[in-house]
């Protein structure tokens, strides 16, 4: 695992745009894709970049069960309005939340992950060490499933919207095996509210309590995080 602490998520984020666009250049053809405030100023600095995705592939993590497309809290429309309005794929897959078949939706997403395996996964850390949204708990080796947020989440997200009652109680997520499959992947984190997910990820043992500690059996990470998420670890 290879850990880079930089000052703020503006340093961070125009880091792992570097990395995204190196990718790029080195043939990367499919991108796994993040939503969530901690991508944001790594959207931002690709938008501002020459990068072209056109001829590219993107695969998003995740999307809220319940939220059309338009939803302004769906994935779909992080996307829209982040990065791909500015900076299309070819192609961009992102879970349908529509979908009222689990089944259906979760294998038509794996078929699709098994058909444009993912070069770069962009990963968040959720403040109890998730990835995605495997939550603590999840199977090391599963693949994109229908799985409940945690009261943790519920309630980090409640933020974006107007009532607690608003925020979906369960998402699509590809799973941790989905994820480790991915060549390369790029993790960021910021702030102290994620400082002990952090820790946990990095210093703790391999386990389902913190799901992003698997990404220690990974070679091939980096993660990037301020000094604030940084501030826990031991050295
Ligand atoms: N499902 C998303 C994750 O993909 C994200 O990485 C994480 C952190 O969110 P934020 O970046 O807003 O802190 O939580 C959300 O619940």
């Amino acid at each position: 695992m290879d850990v880079i602490v930089v000052k703020n998520d503006v340093e961070g984020g125009a880091k792992a745009a570097d990395m995204i666009r190196e990718a790029v250049k080195n043939g990367a053809k499919v991108f796994g894709l993040a939503t969530g405030s901690t991508p944001v100023e790594m959207y931002k600095n690709l938008v501002a970049s020459d990068v072209d995705f056109s001829k590219l592939t993107s695969v998003n993590l995740d999307e809220y069960v319940g939220l059309p497309a338009d939803n302004e809290q769906s994935y779909h429309r992080f996307m829209q309005e982040n990065l791909f309005d500015k900076k299309p794929f070819a192609k961009s897959y992102v879970p349908n939340g529509l979908a009222t078949d689990a089944d259906a939706e979760t294998t038509r997403y794996n078929k699709i992950i098994a058909d444009n395996p993912i070069d770069l996964q962009v990963l968040g850390l959720g403040r109890n060490g998730h990835i995605g949204f495997n939550e603590p708990g999840s199977p090391i080796d599963a693949e994109t499933r229908k799985v409940p947020l945690t009261q943790s989440t519920i309630d980090a997200n409640a933020r974006f919207f107007d009532k607690e009652e608003d925020v979906p109680k369960y998402a699509y997520s590809m799973g941790i095996g989905s994820i480790m499959k991915s060549k390369q992947l790029v993790l960021m984190a910021w702030g102290e509210e994620k400082a002990d997910a952090v820790k946990g990820m990095i210093e703790g043992p391999v386990t389902p309590d913190c799901p992003a500690s698997i990404l220690q059996k990974r070679d091939n990470v980096t993660v990037i995080i301020d000094e604030a998420a940084a501030s826990k670890l031991s050295k």
